[in-house]
């Protein structure tokens, strides 16, 4: 006998629904399993594995089309909850945009330095159905839910694909024991000959066309897939799937229900996104300024959150000869090359340069081999800081955007 409970309760199982709870204590002749599935949906429906056949109602076009309605606003949506919500507005505040939300409730929210726009709270699958619908001009989403809700549609352009939060991947995992203690590829599970069409592989799922479309693209014919809304690891324990399609970040999930990943099996690399709608940019007025605006910021931050500035004295003939014994070192080049300028100072009334300060900025990830380097060639007295924007004379993306549009 098995007992779902909801993956919400604060602590599995509840204190007040256990094995002791009278009600439920097992009998001596029955054995109990409890597994964790979201309340929603308690039971797996199997579909077919053809991409057609799996294509969501609302994603795939019997949505809408988007038409450009008159407003003065231009719509920004944000994730409403869950793990993108807060990132995306510490990544905006991090870029001097200030959504201001009176209350975590309060769905629609302003940015008071873009005063032509709002933002509006939605669960991210709706931001990406809101884009297509033409309700939203400009959206966060991880990758994942762009591409799986998104389905290809021209009108969805990411503006920027790489706002460095929401990292994960939507990865194939199946159990570590039993018939696939040695499956360890793609490749090895396709050619499993437990799989027939009578029997395929059962794989649990919530990503319905990107599962589908992935098998059909590795050439796996005899594939399965059911749909849930989460707790997916449990599926395959419970002999309701072979295997899972879902989302991994840590791994933890996985390692935790006896399941592991294949080669060959990530489907797609996520992060979070800013996509906008074609036709918002083309036809609402204002939309292009905007994302022309938010994209400057967001690009200058990101560039400058990968790097330091570092400043170092170095004693030399000539700001030539300084400049020549730091770009022998190969981590000292900075964005654009050292800025090396003379110290005067002045000694028994006299001014003179015996020193020059060198001003690199150098990714983070190099930093310790950088200051090596700049010791190596004499530097001294190296002050390392953050920085905050690094505005290059143009956004390489915003180039891209226009030549996306034809403009
Ligand atoms: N480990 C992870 N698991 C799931 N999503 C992750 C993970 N790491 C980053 N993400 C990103 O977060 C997004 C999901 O956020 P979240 O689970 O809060 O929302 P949701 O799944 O759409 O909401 P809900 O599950 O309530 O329907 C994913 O689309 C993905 O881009
Ligand atoms: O690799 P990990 O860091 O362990 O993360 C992966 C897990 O996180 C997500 O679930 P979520 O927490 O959104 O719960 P859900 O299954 O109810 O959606 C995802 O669906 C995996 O189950
Ligand atoms: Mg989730």
């Amino acid at each position: 006998m098995s007992i779902l409970l909801p993956t919400n309760l604060p602590q599995y199982p509840s204190p007040s629904l256990s094995l002791s709870t009278p009600l439920l204590s097992p009998s001596p002749h029955t054995a109990f399993s409890f597994s964790f599935l979201p309340t929603r949906r308690k039971c797996l429906r199997f579909v077919t594995s053809s991409v057609a056949s799996v294509q969501s109602a609302v994603a795939n076009g019997s949505a809408p089309a988007a038409v450009v309605v008159e407003r003065d606003q231009i719509r920004l949506g944000l994730p409403s909850k869950g793990r993108m919500a807060a990132d995306a507005i510490d990544l905006l505040k991090d870029c001097q945009l200030f959504v201001k939300q009176v209350n975590p409730r309060q769905y629609v929210a302003q940015i008071p330095q873009l005063p032509n726009t709002e933002v509006w709270f939605q669960r991210p699958k709706d931001i990406v159905r809101k884009l297509l619908s033409g309700d939203l001009d400009l959206g966060i989403v991880g990758l994942d839910t762009l591409s799986e809700y998104g389905q290809g549609n021209e009108d969805l352009i990411i503006v920027h694909e790489a706002l460095n939060f929401g990292d994960c991947h939507l990865s194939i995992a199946i159990p570590n024991y039993g018939i696939f203690e040695n499956i360890n590829s793609l490749k090895e599970l396709a050619e499993m000959p437990q799989w027939s069409e009578e029997r395929p592989l059962r794989v649990a799922t919530g990503f319905t066309y990107l599962g589908p479309k992935f098998m059909e693209k590795n050439g796996i014919k005899h594939v399965a897939f059911s749909t849930a809304d989460g707790a997916l690891e449990a599926a395959p324990a419970m002999g309701i799937a072979d295997a899972i399609l879902d989302l991994v970040s840590s791994g933890t999930t996985l390692k935790e229900n006896n399941l592991k990943e294949i080669e060959g099996g990530v489907v797609l690399e996520s992060q979070a996104v800013l996509v906008a709608s074609r036709r918002a940019l083309t036809d609402r007025k204002g939309a292009l300024n905007t994302v022309h605006e938010i994209l400057e910021r967001l690009e200058a931050h990101l560039k400058a959150d990968g790097q330091f500035t570092v400043v170092a004295n170095m004693r030399g003939n000539s700001a030539q000869e300084v400049a020549d014994r730091v770009l022998s070192q190969p981590s000292l080049s900075g964005l654009q090359g050292p800025t090396i300028s003379p110290v005067y100072c002045k000694q028994d009334g006299k001014v003179s340069i015996d020193y020059y300060a060198i001003v690199i900025c150098v990714p983070k990830k190099a930093l310790y081999e950088s200051v090596k380097q700049l010791r190596a060639v004499g530097g001294s007295g190296v002050l390392v800081s953050p920085l905050t924007y690094i505005f290059d004379e143009e956004t390489p993306r915003w180039g891209q955007l226009l030549r996306n549009l034809k403009l």
